[in-house]
């Protein structure tokens, strides 16, 4: 379960950019976050896995609260939340099976159980066969699929997706939701900030609807709501 009481961010800058939020997201549930451009869904993304702190008030995932973890507890807590960025950010060094696999926690696993556990995720976004290909030989649905690997390859709880699909064309963007539903569907909660209204409009989930860093609408299976 992620929470967030009365959460509030301002950066240096002065910029208020969330505004006393209240929200509740279930374990297993698909949220979209939507909102006009600089409403605040990355910094309210971003403060779920730690990469913001909120100015007041607390963000728990399940017993956790974030404001409270120390700085070398960080990489633990990442175990347990996945996340996945719209320019994929990949090492265009590695191969893909190396971007999954360096991603692993690799403390006293050995090499059979990191290979199995890296080619399971890899079958989950339909890549097995890209496995020794390097990102720039793939195209975008292909790296944003390894991205998800990555993310989902030390089994998170949560998978957080800012703009996933901003890069790919329609059809792309589709295939992307299949595997995003697929892999809520065994369990991991998916929380996706998203501009995309075909996809909110015909795959149904909960919206929570951000402007100027506050919720402004929280509705199960609801609608995009903005004209494009
Ligand atoms: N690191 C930062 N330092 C200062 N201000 C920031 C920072 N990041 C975001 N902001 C400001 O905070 C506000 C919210 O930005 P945020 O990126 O969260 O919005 P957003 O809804 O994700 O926008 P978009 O849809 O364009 O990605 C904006 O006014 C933005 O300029």
């Amino acid at each position: 379960m992620i929470e967030m009481k009365d959460v509030w961010k301002m950066y240096p800058n002065n910029v208020h950019a969330i505004n006393g939020i209240n929200i509740k997201i279930e374990k297993g549930e698909f949220v979209y976050v939507v909102g006009p451009s600089g409403a605040g869904k990355s910094t309210f993304i971003k403060m779920m896995y730690r990469e913001e702190r909120p100015t007041k008030g607390d963000i728990l995932i399940d017993e956790t609260n974030l404001s409270k973890i120390k700085e070398r507890h960080i990489p633990l807590l990442r175990r347990r939340i996945g996340v996945v960025f719209q320019d994929f950010k990949l090492l265009s060094s590695l191969t893909v099976y190396e971007n999954v696999s360096f991603a692993l926690e690799v403390i006293e696993e050995n090499p059979a159980v990191i290979k199995r556990k890296v080619m399971d995720v890899l079958d989950i976004v339909h890549l097995k066969n890209k496995a020794r290909a390097l990102p720039d030989e793939l195209s975008g649905g292909e790296q944003q699929r390894v991205a998800i690997a990555r993310a989902i390859v030390n089994r998170p709880d949560v998978l957080i997706a800012d703009e996933p699909t901003g890069n790919l064309d329609p059809d792309t963007a589709w295939e992307i939701m299949d595997i995003l539903e697929d892999i809520n569907q065994r369990g991991t909660t998916v929380v996706m900030a998203t501009h995309n209204q075909g996809i909110v409009n015909t795959i149904k989930k909960r919206v929570i609807a951000i402007e100027s860093g506050r919720v402004v609408r929280d509705q199960a299976r609801g609608d995009y709501g903005y004209e494009i």
